[in-house]
C-alpha cells in the first residue's frame, strides 16, 4: 500500500515544484517563472551583468516598465523620455532602462506603450501573472501577485542580477502562517482596511521569515482586485510573501489575457491550478484568526503601517501602549506626524488626496471612488486631489465608463499611470509638512516628500475625505449606518488571534547545522570579513527603522552603487538647507567614522526593497549592524554584499551601550562569533548562520557558484518543459503574437515592445 502523502500547504507545493537544487549549505535553488522589472533597481544588476560580460538566461521571462519615475502629467505622443522626464536622474535612469531591454532583448513596456504601468499593476493584467508560478521582482511589493497563488516575493539588486543571469535564486524554506478571516465586512469596508487591521493585530513583523496564506470565507468573497490589495501589503506586515489559493475568481480573472495559456493548454492548466490549496491538515506554524466584522474603515495615524486606528477612533497616547519601545515610537510618530493624543481621527484636516500606487490603483478602486465623489465637490482647504490610475489599461477602463469625469468634476487632477505620490520620485511630491491621504502602502517618514505626513486610507475613505477636507468615515458619507462593533484597541501584539502550530520556530535559522557547501571558483567575491573589526558604536534608539529612512526615496535615483555614505540617513541626518543637524548621532565627531550602528528596537530594514540602504551603509564605513531582529529582504542584502547582522541578546546590548556610554570602541570577531572590548575582553557573543558565516569569512560569488551547476538549470528547464509547457508557452505566444499585433495597430508604434526573435 502506497503511504499517504504528508499534507502539504499552498507554498510548499509550489515550492517543491521549483526546486532545481538542494544545497548541502541548506540552501535551495529555485527557479523562478516570471521576473518583473523596473528602472529603479535593476540599473547595478544590468551593470553586474556586463562586467561578467553574461547574457540574460531568459529574456521572455522577463516583463519591464518605467513606472517609478515617470511623470503623471500629459504624455505628447510619441513620447521621448529624453524631453519628457525633466529630472536628469530620473530620465538617466529610464533611459539606462531602455538601454538594457534593447541589449539583452527583454519585453518593456515604456511611455509610449498604451499599457505601460505599475509593474504589479500590468503584470496580472496582461495575464503575466499566472497561479503556480514564482515570480520575483526588485521590488518588496511583489508579494501582490500572491492574489493569484503565485510565490510572489520582493528581491535586492543583487538577487536581480542572479535571476537575469541563471533565472533562480538561491532561497531557504520559509515558514507557513496562515491568516484566517471568518465574518464579512461590512459595506464600505475594504480589503485595504482588511489589511490595515491585520497589520495593527500582528505587527510590521508579526509575518518575518513567513509566506502568509489568506484564507477562509471572506478572502473567497474578494474580487482578485481587493485580493491583489490584501496581498501587496503583506510585506508592510513584514512577510516574505501572501498568498491566496486560486479558484474560479482567479480562473476568471486570467482567462483571455494577452500572456495567458489559451485553447486546448488552458484545460490542462486550470487541472494544475486546480490543485493549488493547502491539504486538510497540512501544518502552518502560526495561525490568526480574524473577525471581518470588527474591521472598521482604518486609517494610519503614525509613521509605521502598524499605527492604525480605526476611522471613528482617535489619536493614542504614549502611555497606551505597554510596551517602553512603541511608546517611544508613539512619541516620535506623534511628533513628526504634528499629532495631539486623543484627537479624533475624523478632526484631522488634510492638504491632499492621493488615490493611487500598487496597492489601490486598480478599475475596482476609482469605481469605488467614483461612487462616492459623484456630484460633489472637493473640499476647499484641498490642495490637491490626486488620481493617478496604475496602467494606461486602468486608465483607458476608467474612462470609457466616464471615471475621468467624475473624477474631474469633483476637482481632482485624472492623470497619467504611474507610481506617483505613492514614493514622489517623479514631481507628484509632499512639501514638508503636507498631511496626505493616501491609498499606498507606506507612511513612513518623509516617503511622500520630505517632512511630508502620510495617513495609509482606502480608496473609499480617500474619496471621502477629499470632500470633507478632513479624514472622513466614508459609511457616514454614503448615508451607510456605521456598525456597531466594538472599537480595536491596536496597542499591541493582541496574542488572543495568534495560534502557534506545533513545531513553531524560527524559519530562517533551520537548518544551521548543515555542513557548508566546498569553496568554488569565484570570480567577483563580496568583501571578506576575515580579521576582527574594531570602531565605535552609533546608538539609535528606534524601531521599525525602514529603508526609506536609511537611505530616502530621493536618492533612489541614482544608477551607481558606490559612493552613497552621504544619502545615508539623510533627512534625520540634514536638515532641509543640507546643514547637519547637530543632534544627530552620525553627526558627532567620535561617530562620523563609527564601524557599528546598534538598534534599539526591533525590525530594523523593513520596507523598501532598495539594496541602496546596504550600500550606503557599507559606504559610511559600518562594518556590523546590532538590532533585536532584522526584516527579511534587508537581511538578504546585508549578507550578499558583506554586511554583517547581529542580533544581540540583552545582556549584550547593555554591555555595548555601556561601552558607547564611556565613549569606547568595541571590536567583533565573526570566527570566535565573539564581541570584545575595546582591551580585547569578551562581553558577549551571538548566534549566526553558518553559512553566512562561512560566506562573510570566506568571501562569495553567488552567481559564480550558481553558474558552476548550470547543468542543473538545464536539465530543471527540460523537465519543466515537458510537464508544464504552458509556463513558457503561453508568454512567448504571447508576446510574439497577440500583443505584437496589438503595437503595430497602436499609432505610436517606436519600438514599445522590444522586437522579439523566437
Ligand atoms: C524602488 C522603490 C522606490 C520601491 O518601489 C521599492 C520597494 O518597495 O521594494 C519602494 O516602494 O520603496
Ligand atoms: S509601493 Fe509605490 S513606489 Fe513601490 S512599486 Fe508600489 S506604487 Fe511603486
Amino acid at each position: 500500500m502506497a503511504t499517504p502523502k504528508k499534507p502539504r500547504t499552498l507554498y510548499e507545493k509550489i515550492f517543491a515544484d521549483h526546486i532545481v537544487a538542494e544545497r548541502d549549505d541548506g540552501t535551495v535553488l529555485l527557479y523562478i517563472d516570471r521576473h518583473l522589472i523596473h528602472e529603479v533597481t535593476s540599473p547595478q544588476a544590468f551593470s553586474g551583468l556586463a562586467s561578467r560580460s553574461l547574457p540574460v538566461r531568459q529574456p521572455a521571462l522577463q516583463l519591464a516598465t518605467s513606472d517609478h519615475n515617470v511623470p503623471t502629467t500629459p504624455r505628447p505622443y510619441p513620447v521621448t523620455p529624453a524631453t519628457y522626464l525633466r529630472v536628469p536622474a530620473s530620465r538617466l535612469q529610464v533611459q539606462t532602462l531602455e538601454r538594457n531591454v534593447r541589449a539583452h532583448n527583454i519585453p518593456y513596456l515604456g511611455l509610449n506603450s498604451r499599457r505601460q504601468g505599475i509593474v504589479h499593476v500590468i503584470g496580472p493584467e496582461l495575464g503575466f501573472t499566472l497561479p503556480g508560478t514564482t515570480i520575483v521582482c526588485g521590488d518588496s511589493h511583489t508579494s501582490t501577485h500572491g492574489a493569484f497563488g503565485a510565490l510572489a516575493w520582493g528581491v535586492g539588486t543583487s538577487e536581480v542580477e542572479h535571476v537575469l543571469a541563471t533565472q533562480t535564486v538561491v532561497v531557504t524554506r520559509w515558514g507557513n502562517m496562515r491568516v484566517e478571516v471568518n465574518g464579512a465586512l461590512a459595506e464600505g469596508v475594504s480589503s485595504k482596511d482588511l489589511m490595515m487591521h491585520i497589520i495593527g493585530t500582528i505587527g510590521t513583523a508579526g509575518g518575518t521569515g513567513m509566506v502568509i496564506e489568506f484564507a477562509g470565507p471572506v478572502i473567497r468573497k474578494l474580487s482578485m482586485e481587493s485580493r491583489m490589495a490584501l496581498c501587496n501589503m503583506s510585506i508592510e506586515a513584514g512577510a516574505r510573501a501572501g498568498l491566496i489559493a486560486p479558484d474560479e475568481t482567479t480562473f476568471e480573472y486570467v482567462k483571455g489575457r494577452p500572456l495567458a495559456p489559451t485553447g486546448g493548454q488552458w484545460e490542462e492548466v486550470l487541472k494544475y491550478w486546480e490543485q493549488l490549496y493547502s491539504d486538510p491538515g497540512a501544518h502552518f506554524d502560526k495561525t490568526v484568526h480574524i473577525d471581518a466584522t470588527a474591521v472598521m474603515p482604518t486609517v494610519t495615524w503614525g509613521t509605521s503601517p502598524e499605527q492604525v486606528v480605526s476611522i471613528t477612533g482617535s489619536v493614542p497616547a504614549p502611555e497606551d501602549f505597554e510596551d517602553p519601545v512603541k511608546q517611544e515610537s508613539c512619541r516620535q510618530a506623534l511628533g513628526y506626524m504634528g499629532l495631539e493624543a486623543g484627537a479624533r481621527m475624523t478632526d484631522i484636516a488634510v492638504d491632499k488626496v492621493f488615490i493611487g500606487s500598487c496597492t489601490n490603483a486598480r478599475l475596482e478602486d476609482f469605481r469605488i471612488a467614483a461612487r462616492i465623489l459623484r456630484g460633489k465637490r472637493i473640499s476647499p482647504n484641498l490642495k490637491l486631489a490626486l488620481a493617478v490610475p496604475g496602467s494606461g489599461a486602468v486608465k483607458r477602463a476608467a474612462e470609457r465608463e466616464g471615471i475621468d469625469a467624475i473624477f474631474k468634476q469633483a476637482g481632482f487632477q485624472w492623470r497619467e499611470a504611474g507610481c506617483s505620490l505613492c514614493v514622489g520620485l517623479n514631481e507628484d511630491a509632499l512639501l514638508p509638512f503636507e498631511r496626505c491621504a493616501s491609498t499606498s502602502n507606506r507612511n513612513f517618514e518623509s516617503r511622500q516628500g520630505t517632512a511630508g505626513r502620510t495617513h495609509l486610507v482606502s480608496p473609499a475613505v480617500a474619496a471621502a475625505t477629499a470632500i470633507h477636507g478632513t479624514l472622513a468615515d466614508v459609511r457616514l458619507e454614503t448615508g451607510l449606518k456605521p456598525q456597531e462593533a466594538p472599537e480595536v484597541i491596536y496597542s499591541s501584539e493582541s496574542e488572543e488571534y495568534i495560534e502557534s502550530g506545533s513545531e513553531g520556530g524560527n524559519p530562517e535559522v533551520e537548518n544551521t547545522d548543515q555542513p557548508s557547501a566546498a569553496p568554488v571558483a569565484r570570480s567577483a567575491k563580496i568583501s571578506a570579513y576575515s580579521t576582527t573589526v574594531c570602531g565605535s558604536v552609533a546608538i539609535v534608539e528606534r524601531s521599525n527603522i525602514d529603508t526609506d529612512a536609511i537611505f530616502p526615496k530621493q536618492f533612489c535615483t541614482t544608477i551607481e552603487r558606490k559612493g552613497l555614505g552621504d544619502c545615508l540617513f539623510h533627512n534625520l541626518r540634514y536638515h532641509p538647507d543640507g546643514n547637519p543637524k547637530a543632534d544627530f548621532i552620525l553627526n558627532q565627531k567620535k561617530h562620523r567614522n563609527a564601524s557599528f550602528l546598534l538598534a534599539t528596537g526591533p525590525n530594523f530594514g523593513c520596507g523598501s526593497s532598495r539594496e541602496h540602504a546596504v550600500w550606503a551603509l557599507q559606504d559610511f564605513g559600518f562594518r556590523c549592524i546590532f538590532a533585536p531582529s532584522f526584516a527579511d529582504i534587508f537581511y538578504n542584502n546585508a549578507f550578499k554584499n558583506g554586511l554583517l547582522l547581529v542580533k544581540p541578546d540583552a545582556a549584550l546590548v547593555a554591555r555595548i551601550v555601556l561601552s558607547a556610554g564611556l565613549g569606547k570602541e568595541i571590536q567583533i570577531n565573526l570566527a570566535d562569533q565573539v564581541v570584545l572590548d575595546e582591551s580585547g575582553v569578551k562581553i558577549g557573543g551571538f548566534e549566526i548562520e553558518e553559512r553566512r558565516k562561512k560566506e562573510l569569512i570566506d568571501g562569495m560569488d553567488e552567481i559564480a557558484v550558481t553558474l558552476a551547476t548550470i547543468e542543473d538549470i538545464e536539465e530543471f528547464e527540460r523537465d519543466r518543459k515537458a510537464a508544464r509547457p504552458w509556463i513558457d508557452e503561453s508568454v512567448r505566444d504571447g508576446w510574439s503574437s497577440k500583443l505584437a499585433k496589438e503595437v503595430k495597430g497602436w499609432k505610436h508604434k517606436d519600438a514599445q515592445i522590444n522586437s522579439l526573435d523566437w
